[in-house]
């Protein structure tokens, strides 16, 4: 798998040096708040194992999965919820956690779905920034890590539903996308 690679842009040491700070961030910020760490599957679940465990407060969690209707429509920002939340955000100081912040559709999407629910708070913490492809107004509270606009795979982010499970995050080669 890892010979499909043609370059690494950001190691497993870089990430979990990161993730770590990152934790402890959060562990100041959410002192005396009552965190609810929310996953956007699938990407999100890589980074959401490392940085629950990096966090050293009371943290509940829990996962949602979206879903485009197609990729052109996912342009539009129709996202459709696959898999709900289990938890009522009534008094939850609401984390969304995500792998990466790309054209932002998803995450304002999900930002406007969840304020509905009149969390207490609800903030963003996002791996991997992507600004220049960026299609609304929307930054991330947390952002750990900026990309050029290449398309990567890692660390949970997928080529075609595969590379989730490569421990750093970096580019295809070329000619993996023609296979
Ligand atoms: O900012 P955007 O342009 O909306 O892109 C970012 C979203 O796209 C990816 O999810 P995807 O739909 O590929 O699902 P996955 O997490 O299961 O791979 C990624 O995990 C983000 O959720
Ligand atoms: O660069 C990316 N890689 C994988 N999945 C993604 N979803 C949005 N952008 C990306
Ligand atoms: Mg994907």
């Amino acid at each position: 798998m890892k010979n499909d690679i043609l370059k690494v842009l950001i190691t497993e040491e870089e990430i979990a040096a990161k993730v770590q700070e990152l934790g402890r961030q959060i562990t100041e910020d959410y002192k005396g708040k009552n965190l609810l760490m929310v996953s956007v599957l699938k990407g999100s679940v890589i980074f959401m194992a490392d940085l629950m465990r990096a966090i050293d407060i009371q943290a509940r969690v829990d996962f949602m999965s979206v879903s485009s209707y197609g990729s052109g429509v996912k342009t539009s920002g129709v996202v459709k919820i696959v898999k709900d939340l289990d938890i009522n955000l009534a008094g939850y100081d609401v984390l969304i956690v995500e792998d990466i912040l790309d054209s932002g559709m998803t995450l304002q999407y999900l930002k406007e779905v969840l304020l509905q629910r009149k969390p207490h708070s609800l903030k963003i913490a996002t791996l991997l920034d992507k600004p220049e492809r960026r299609k609304v107004d929307l930054q991330a509270d947390y952002a750990c890590f900026n990309v050029p606009d290449e398309f990567v795979v890692g660390y949970g982010l997928d080529f075609a539903e595969k590379y989730r499970n490569l421990p750093f995050v970096g580019v295809l080669k070329p000619e993996v996308y023609a296979k």
